[in-house]
């Protein structure tokens, strides 16, 4: 088990990298701690798979350091990193049983055949694997095979972290949830470091307690799920997390607030000085569709806004409107009257973000 440090770390796949956009890897600060369940989830090609391989050994990083609970491991190779990797397809051999696939790691590094035969015993219970253990891997179904690779991964007394990359990719979806359920026990059962790579929101906050989201070769945000959702630090975490994701509207500061499309919002006093001592004319507001409130009626605080449509999504409803000629997205109760036509909405001030070059306003909590 380890802590897993990433120190000034940067990668680029090109010779000779001149900017920013040459570096798969932005340079970059960060810790995995100890036993810790996390995720990292991202877009397709926004470095996950990159930031994996480093952790892992298969790839050197061109800048920075990896330390594994302090000590630097830059230049140990994969085998002597005690990283399981778990990937997208899953690595098992189809000509052995799933005894031998489970026993192989154990073998490899010559452990007594009594220690191997209790271990695998005990992995494939957990794993549900006991009655597949005579049969060949070959004849398995896929979501058998990528637990027989999971449990390859876990047999290891002395693995550090298990790093898993989009692993339920080719699972059924309806067993997706029950692999992702076995994940979260094992987590608890042994204390492990996990990190789990996806590009899929809710696969991330079921598995982790911990979300690093990335993009474009950055961690722009370390958070609880309920940090990215209350909280986005950069208008990329607002967008991708929450269905729909967060409105956001490019604005400019006048007196007593911002304004866009001939909407002028008025904005807290403190904030707006702050605001003003700022160089960068790229600021942001934005809102969650759950944070905007909806009046039933008009009065002093609501803005008069024209509805184009509300989906019905069972539970909740999805009201569209726009606001200064920008399109937006507000979410009604079951039980809240739907606005035909024109409907009086506000900003609570709490929930109103402040985005300057798309990372949020420092102290604008
Ligand atoms: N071997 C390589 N040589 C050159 N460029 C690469 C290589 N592997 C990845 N890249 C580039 O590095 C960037 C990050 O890719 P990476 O595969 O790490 O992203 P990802 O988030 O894992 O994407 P995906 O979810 O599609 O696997 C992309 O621009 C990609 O094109």
């Amino acid at each position: 088990m380890a802590e897993i440090r990433l120190s000034q770390l940067a990668h680029s796949y090109a010779p000779a990298p001149q900017s920013d956009e040459d570096y798969a890897i932005r340079r970059m600060d960060h810790i995995w701690e100890q036993g810790g369940a996390f995720a990292l989830l991202g877009p397709s090609g926004c470095g996950k798979s990159t930031l994996l391989n480093i952790i892992s050994g298969l790839l050197a990083p061109s800048d920075g350091d990896v330390l594994f609970d302090g000590k630097r491991v830059n230049t140990l190779p994969p085998e002597a990193r005690n990283i399981a990797q778990v990937f997208q397809f899953p690595v098992i051999y189809d000509t052995m049983t799933v005894f031998d696939n489970l026993a192989f790691p154990l073998r490899n590094v010559k452990t007594p055949e009594h220690k191997v035969k209790s271990k695998v015993h005990e992995i494939a219970s957990i794993l549900d694997l006991t009655p597949l253990l005579d049969k060949k891997a070959k004849g398995l179904t896929a979501d058998e095979k990528q637990k027989v690779s999971m449990g390859r991964g876990l047999v290891r007394d002395d693995v550090s972290a298990i790093l898993f990359d989009e692993p339920l990719t080719v699972i059924d979806p309806h067993l997706k949830w029950k692999l992702r359920r076995k994940l979260k026990q094992i987590h608890e059962q042994f204390n492990i470091t996990m990190v789990y790579v996806t590009h899929d929101q809710l696969e991330a906050s079921t598995f982790a307690d911990k979300i690093a989201v990335m993009y474009e070769g950055q961690i722009v945000q370390f958070g609880t799920p309920r940090d990215l959702f209350e909280a986005p630090n950069h208008t990329f975490v607002g967008f991708f997390i929450g269905s729909p994701g967060m409105n956001l509207v490019s604005v400019e500061l006048t007196e007593h607030g911002a304004t866009f499309g001939g909407v002028e919002l008025p904005l807290r006093p403190k904030l707006l000085e702050r605001l003003k001592q700022v160089r960068s004319s790229n600021i942001k507001l934005g809102i969650r569709p759950e944070f905007v409130h909806v009046w039933d009626e008009a009065n002093d605080e609501a803005m008069q806004v024209n509805v184009r449509f509300v989906e019905d999504l069972g539970t909740y409803k999805i009201m569209t409107f726009y606001l200064g000629g920008v399109e937006m997205k507000a979410r009604l109760q079951e039980d809240q009257k739907v606005p035909q036509g024109v409907a009086f909405i506000s900003f609570p001030d709490q929930w109103l973000k402040v985005y300057v070059d798309e990372f949020l306003l420092e102290g604008d909590q």
